[in-house]
């Protein structure tokens, strides 16, 4: 059975596994309805466009699939096409709707009942109705909209049973206004309700799918309606959903106004700047000074030093049989620059990690209460300078997280061409809070003004690269339409399941490529290639002012940021070369995965312009800075 027209009701009638979408607006809670139904994880935030690819889980004989929020069934953007294929697949669809938002959400709803979509509506965020003052009457919208509704609370599990039980009766009314529009269709077009109306729609992907399965009899034809019919579909359907809305709600007590009050302070620059910097100024103390100083030092000092390194070297020695060979194989295994027992271990687990986890909490917290979309409101005046607008808050911040799970989050942020600058700026100066760690470690121990510089370079940097690809991409800035979340009290559960989840991610991705890295570093170090090769970048380093090992550094650089980063902790090196070395390491390279991941997410031309782009940027500042500073000194 497919999304194919007669008014269809049951469901897992057939063979095999019956296709369910949850569809609906972004930000509407289909992916904590997700985790409700099939006990799976879907990544969870409070801001629209989370989920950007599909997900799924089969419980019973339901194969469930979450998918990205949408205003509606079309192709305009890579989420609403890979959200119209799991309609146009799935047998029915559960319509996440949000309650507050009926004016909103019922478009779609309409929209895939016009398209005779088996549908249940799942009418959430009844809590946060109730809270605004305003009730619906669920029976009447039931009748109105002539499929089943069910009242839910996602995030508390209200209503979800009921959902479950009431799958089977998902249906589509039997006719629908938009049959008057399929006469405008080329004649003999032999498609399904669904692709008919997608067709009257002005839906390019389906109409080349219904010509490529050769339907169109009278050849040559695009089998689409002409471009007036979308527009007169649009306003008839916005029009039933005004009516609609008139009918089933009602003001019913006092709404809240204190939620609304909050957000508004954090969207003026009077107040908002402040709060801003407040937040960012505790997640900086919670990673700065709790974690990398405290935790990492005690992990590093402590336990690694002291106790597990020790131990790690004397059982190699004891189990290595002496032999020419066994040299070679311990010098791999626990030498003190990289083994692959001790150090690596030491820097994935001892420093790494923390971090990780510390970061991931607190951006999980900020990502749960809503307030990263306010932030992008309140910086989108600067950020519309260099060419990006506010939702580059986002993935700007993500990056301060890790650069490469940024890269991906760039899909919220519009055009292709600010998904490019974004992407850029990601590149070449956002730190991944990896690197941050041992950067504060090793600014700490220089003094406050030094970070105040550090940072004040970085912004530099991150403005003139931006004003500069603004001024030489084609195109312009896209203004921000952004569709604000509520505020709301972060849920722990969602902020640690969240956390794990991204936490092990990251251990999956960097154990095997540390690991790599640290052998094939360690052979070449064992076979003197890495003296050669620190040899050959010696007249970069000296031009910076910094001593021969250096070039070691960039050589871990270019695999891992944070690597680099964390050679040099055991640099002895002044405070000015300390300074100098750390904007080299922070505007060098992307790491691989972040390169690996521009590739997929971008194309080639783009990978390539931010790594060299990276080595250019690096090498100016870095010698200009040293320059500075011995003019100062
Ligand atoms: N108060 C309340 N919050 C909810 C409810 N359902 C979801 N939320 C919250 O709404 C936010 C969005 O939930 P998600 O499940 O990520 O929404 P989504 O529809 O998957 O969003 P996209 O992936 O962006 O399309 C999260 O902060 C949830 O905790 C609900 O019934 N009541
Ligand atoms: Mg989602």
């Amino acid at each position: 059975m497919t999304a194919n027209g007669e008014a269809a009701g049951g469901l897992g009638t057939g063979d095999g596994e019956a296709l369910v979408a949850l569809v609906g607006a972004p930000n509407a809670g289909k992916s904590v309805l997700f985790g409700r139904l099939t006990a799976e994880y879907a990544d969870v935030s409070n801001y629209p466009g989370t989920t950007v690819e599909t997900t799924a889980a089969t419980v019973g004989s339901t194969r469930l699939t979450d998918t990205p929020g949408v205003h509606g069934i079309s192709s305009f953007s890579e989420e609403e096409r890979v959200t119209k294929e799991a309609v146009l697949e799935a047998d029915a669809v559960v319509n996440v709707v949000d309650a507050t938002k009926l004016d909103r959400d019922l478009f779609v709803t309409l929209q895939l009942l016009d398209m005779g979509v088996p549908t249940v509506v799942a009418l959430n965020m009844m809590d946060e109705l109730e809270a605004d003052g305003v009730d619906v009457d669920v029976d009447a919208l039931e009748a109105a909209l002539g499929v089943p509704v069910v009242p839910t609370v996602a995030v508390t599990g209200s209503g979800v049973d009921e959902l479950r039980d009431r799958l089977p009766e998902a249906s589509a009314p039997a006719s629908t206004p938009v049959d008057s529009y399929y006469d405008a269709l080329p004649d003999a077009v032999e498609a399904s309700r669904a692709e008919k109306t997608l067709l009257v729609e002005g839906d390019e992907p389906t109409a080349r799918r219904v010509a490529a399965r050769g339907l169109v009899a009278d050849g040559g034809d695009a089998p689409l309606a002409d471009a007036g019919a979308r527009e007169a579909v649009y306003r008839e359907r916005r029009s039933r959903v005004r009516s609609i809305v008139e009918a089933v709600e009602r003001e019913a007590g006092p709404g809240r106004a204190a939620e609304q009050r909050l957000g508004d302070l954090l969207m003026r620059p009077m107040t908002g700047v402040p709060i801003a910097i407040g937040l960012l100024a505790a997640v900086f103390y919670v990673m700065g000074v709790v974690v990398a100083q405290r935790v990492v030092g005690y992990a590093e000092g402590v336990l690694f030093d002291r106790y597990y390194n020790p131990a790690v070297e004397a059982v190699v020695a004891d189990l290595l049989p002496g032999g020419e060979w066994a040299a070679p194989v311990e010098f791999l295994l626990v030498n003190g620059n990289l083994g692959l027992l001790t150090i690596t271990v030491q820097y994935v687990l001892g420093v790494l990690l923390p971090l990780v986890v510390a970061f991931y909490l607190a951006i999980g917290t900020l990502e749960d209460a809503g307030v990263l979309p306010r932030l992008a409101v309140l910086t989108d005046r600067g950020l519309s300078r260099i060419g990006l607008n506010g939702r580059a808050v986002v993935p700007l911040v993500v990056g301060v997280g890790c650069v490469t799970m940024a890269v991906i989050s760039t899909r919220m942020v519009g055009s292709r061409r600010e998904r490019l600058i974004a992407t850029a700026l990601l590149g070449l100066a956002i730190p991944c809070s990896a690197q941050i760690g041992v950067i504060t470690g090793l600014l700490a121990g220089l003094g406050l003004a030094w970070w105040v510089g550090y940072l004040a370079v970085l912004l530099g940097v991150l403005g003139v690269a931006g004003v500069f690809l603004d001024r030489t991409l084609p195109g312009r800035a896209e203004p921000l339409i952004e569709q604000l979340p509520r505020l709301r009290v972060p849920r722990p559960g969602n902020v640690a399941r969240k956390t794990a989840n991204r936490s092990a991610a990251f251990l999956r991705e960097a154990v095997p490529l540390f690991g790599a890295t640290a052998a094939a570093v360690s052979t070449l170090d064992y076979v003197g290639a890495l003296d050669a090769i620190v040899k050959g970048v010696r007249p970069l380093t000296a031009a910076l002012g910094l001593p021969p090992s250096f070039g070691r550094v960039l050589v871990l650089g270019l695999i891992r940021r944070d690597f680099a980063a964390a050679g040099m902790t055991d640099m002895a090196l002044s405070a000015s070369q300390t300074f100098v070395g750390l904007i080299v390491v922070t505007l060098f390279v992307p790491c691989i995965l972040t390169m690996a991941m521009i590739l997929r997410e971008r194309d080639a031309r783009s990978a390539l312009l931010v790594w060299v782009g990276s080595w250019v940027t690096a090498f100016t500042v870095g010698g200009a800075v040293a320059a500075a500073l011995e003019v100062i000194a």
